[in-house]
């Protein structure tokens, strides 16, 4: 199994107050090689602190998770950066691009920090350039160009490390709609490669995607779904069904 979550618990405690928010009351799945999985579910309701604690970016109150057998909430605070960039990939909103960089270097810093061979770099940016269509701006500033290449940039990033895992947090909300089925696409295209993916994403468009759902709600997942053999547009039906059944108040 590539990742076990084992009753995840997130409790914010402001404090100067008594007030606490439970963002992750129990929370229980697992993720196996080569999956694509998209966890919905309403403002509010947990996603980014889930997301958040699986990319070790915050720690939980209580409960597990593993990677690769090892337990990955007790990293110590010195090998954190290590190991986000020897494990996991990150395509967040916000693309993260240094300015100062050109779009190669951006791409080849993982690597770089990871300390790897130039050749390395070279070779893998070799395959991933085309797939990503953005071989011709590699030499470009990421101030020149749109979010959409942007966000393939910061795609072929993530991808440099080969990560066990690509975390993503609402992926496509910065793109419009046509760079943002390209981006879908893409994300299919580079899991049927082989590639594990894990997104959060409020959008049924978004998740139909995937080839499983998890919902949740109130910090608690409350159901899933598999894609199978279904279309997009038969999935995002059946979950909006689902949204409906099990995520509405009524
Ligand atoms: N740092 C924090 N301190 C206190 N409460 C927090 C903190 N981060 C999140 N929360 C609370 O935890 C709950 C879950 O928030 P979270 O951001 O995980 O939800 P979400 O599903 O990602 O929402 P959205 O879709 O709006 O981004 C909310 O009630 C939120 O107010």
């Amino acid at each position: 199994m590539l990742l076990e979550v084992n009753h995840l618990e997130k409790i914010f405690k402001t404090r100067f107050s008594k007030e606490t928010t439970a963002a992750l009351r129990d929370i229980d799945f697992s993720v196996e090689n080569g999956e694509y999985i998209a966890i919905m579910g309403e403002s509010g309701s947990g996603k980014t602190t889930l997301l958040n604690i699986l990319a070790t970016l915050e720690h939980p109150t209580n409960g597990t998770v593993a990677l690769n057998g090892n337990n990955i909430t007790n990293i110590k605070a010195n090998d954190l950066a290590k190991f986000r960039r020897e494990h996991l990939g990150f395509v967040f909103q916000d693309f993260n691009l240094l300015d100062t960089l050109n779009v190669r270097d951006n791409i080849y810093l993982p690597l770089v920090l990871n300390r790897k061979p130039v050749q390395m770099m070279k070779e893998r940016i070799g395959t991933l350039a085309p797939l990503l269509n953005i071989s011709e701006l590699l030499n470009k500033q990421p101030f020149e160009l749109s979010g959409g290449q942007k966000q393939r940039v910061a795609i072929a990033r993530a991808l440099m490390t080969q990560p066990d895992l690509i975390l993503g947090d609402e992926p496509t909300a910065a793109l419009d709609s046509k760079n943002s089925d390209r981006l879908l696409n893409l994300f299919e295209q580079i899991n049927d490669e082989g590639q594990t993916i894990l997104m959060v994403t409020h959008s049924s468009v978004v998740a139909s995607h995937a080839k499983r759902v998890l919902f949740i709600k109130d910090g608690m997942i409350y159901h899933q779904l598999y894609r199978a053999e279904r279309s997009t547009s038969d999935f995002n039906k059946e979950i909006n069904l689902a949204m409906g059944s099990v995520l509405g108040g009524n």
